[in-house]
């Protein structure tokens, strides 16, 4: 294993990774830093949550030089919450060498970041729709820009944003080096390594697995009816410390949010339809653990790094394995445990089979929890705790008044009556959740094989309902004709059965 030491890194730097506890590089981290620095372009692939941020991250900060006012690097990222979460990792990396990153994206005033620009950064990370809103304004200028990354690439041409790279990566200068992050590669990324990038080399941390083996990985097969419930007892058995719980759609993920909040979680929604302020704020909740389970959708969760979360949960099977590799990535990162579950109707049942064969690795079959076993976990979880507070002695207060009740009634009886009210039984609640059709994308499509129409296996049976976090505000008329249309955005129901889905689910939302 490599430690940090062996790149030749500047001091400040190292000093800088031991204080965040980094204390060898991951794989990937070892393979890309020498590469990046060397100044060679590279696209780099490997499993969620193992390091890519300060992978392309050490090598932007060593390259940076302080003395130059200018900007000298910019990262391209989908998302508000990515980027301010790989600023936040790149000020911790560059702190002492006094090398800062600014996050800059949509949704965000733009006469402040304006300011904040004028405090000099060398890095931006920024999304590409408020970047060329920037470009436009001329309040960044590129000519001095000499590193270029694309985290999570392929999220970003799923969003449309596939022009608004090209444009930026035109006015770029040529001699600029680039360089392509993400957990999966498919072949479209591959295009546009080969479009973009100057003889890039490919660096894969060949797994044997597309997922890191520390996530235990399981499936329900079960009616969508019953999903809710389910979700229920398998937060009880669990009792995770932190749970993301995805939905496929905004509407999904708010009744979801609501429906949990009803049942005595807390828990709150995340997805692009929000405004920018109660983003932040919901993700700030979840990582202080105000918030125990989070509902999102893909694009929301894209990337995030959040530790402590234990449990993800796919409500929805999602629309293709890669956005499973992703989605349970969120958990088991930095090599600790996680547990992800996935719930299967029976229609869903090829799909699984999908996501088995494209990760390589099998998803373990488990049964839909009775009642019974519910109320085991939120006894277990009460006895535990019922031990640490023996443990802690913090029952002093309440002496007298045992040693009162034990002249009365035996001891069995009563610790038996005090767990009784202690443990939370599963709450039956009645809630509102409007069911969805199952995913119902062609086989071919789904497997990443282009099939006749379209080109794009992504989107199918959604209702509608794609959700895009893309950038709101948008430099530019983006209705222009000769605009290709981005997905999601009016393409005409592909067949019978989802032009009914979706017109059952107008008449559901509407009521
Ligand atoms: N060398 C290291 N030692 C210990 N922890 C590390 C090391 N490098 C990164 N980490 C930590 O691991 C976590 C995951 O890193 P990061 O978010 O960069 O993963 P990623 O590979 O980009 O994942 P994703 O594909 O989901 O975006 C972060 O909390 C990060 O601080
Ligand atoms: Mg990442």
């Amino acid at each position: 294993m490599a430690t940090f030491n062996d790149f030749g890194l500047d001091q400040q730097i190292i000093r800088a990774i031991s204080d965040m506890g980094f204390e060898e590089a991951t794989p990937i981290q070892a393979q890309t830093i020498p590469t990046a620095i060397s100044g060679k372009d590279l696209v780099g692939q490997a499993q969620t949550g193992t390091g890519k941020t300060a992978a392309f991250g050490i090598p932007l900060i060593e390259k940076a030089n302080t003395n130059d006012p200018d900007i000298q690097s910019v990262i391209l990222t989908p998302t508000r919450e990515l980027a301010v979460q790989i600023a936040e990792e790149l000020n911790k990396i560059g702190n002492f060498k006094g090398v800062k990153a600014l996050p800059i994206y949509g949704g965000q005033d733009i006469s402040r970041q304006m300011r904040a620009l004028k405090q000099r950064p060398q890095i931006i990370v920024a999304t590409p729709g408020r970047f060329m809103d920037h470009m436009r304004r001329k309040t960044i200028r590129l000519q001095s820009i000499s590193i270029v990354v694309l985290d999570e690439a392929d999220e970003m041409l799923n969003m449309g944003f596939v022009e608004d790279i090209e444009t930026i990566l035109a006015e770029v200068p040529e001699s600029r080096q680039t360089l392509l992050f993400s957990a999966t590669m498919p072949k479209r990324i591959q295009a546009l390594a080969q479009k973009f990038l100057r003889e890039p080399e490919f660096i894969t941390v060949k797994a044997k697995e597309m997922t890191v083996e520390n996530i235990e990985q399981q499936y329900m097969e079960l009616a969508e009816k019953q999903k809710f419930d389910a979700l229920c007892r398998m937060l009880d058995i669990h009792t995770p410390e932190l749970a993301i719980v995805f939905g496929r759609t905004k509407r999904r993920v708010d009744e979801l949010s609501e429906a949990l909040l009803k049942r005595g979680y807390i828990a709150e929604g995340i997805h692009g339809d929000l405004n920018q302020a109660k983003r932040d704020s919901v993700i700030r909740k979840f990582k202080e653990s105000t918030i125990e389970v989070l509902v999102a959708t893909d694009v929301a969760a894209r990337g995030i790094d959040v530790s402590g979360v234990t449990h993800v949960y796919n409500f929805d099977i999602p629309q293709d394995p890669e956005s499973y590799v992703h989605r349970i990535g969120r958990t088991g990162r930095a090599g600790k445990t996680g547990l992800a579950l996935m719930f299967v109707t029976p229609r869903e049942i090829d799909h699984l089979k999908s996501i088995e064969k494209m990760t390589n690795r099998k998803i373990t079959r488990i049964n839909v929890p009775t009642f019974a076993e519910a109320i085991e976990g939120q006894q277990r979880l009460t006895i535990d705790k019922l031990l640490e507070t023996v443990e802690e002695k913090e029952y002093l207060a309440y002496k007298n008044s045992a040693e009162q009740l034990l002249e009365e009634i035996d001891s069995v009886t009563l610790v038996a009556a005090a767990l009784k009210m202690l443990v939370k039984e599963p709450n039956t609640t009645p809630v509102k959740i409007t069911g969805e059709a199952p995913l119902r994308v062609k086989k071919a499509h789904f497997d990443g094989k282009k099939g006749g129409g379209g080109g794009n296996y992504r989107g199918g049976g959604s209702g509608g309902g794609r959700d895009r976090d893309r950038d709101r505000n948008r430099g530019g008329g983006g209705g222009g004709g000769s605009r290709p249309r981005k997905e999601g955005e009016g393409r005409p129901p592909r067949n019978n059965a989802e032009r009914s889905f979706k017109k059952r689910n107008r008449n559901k939302t509407s009521q």
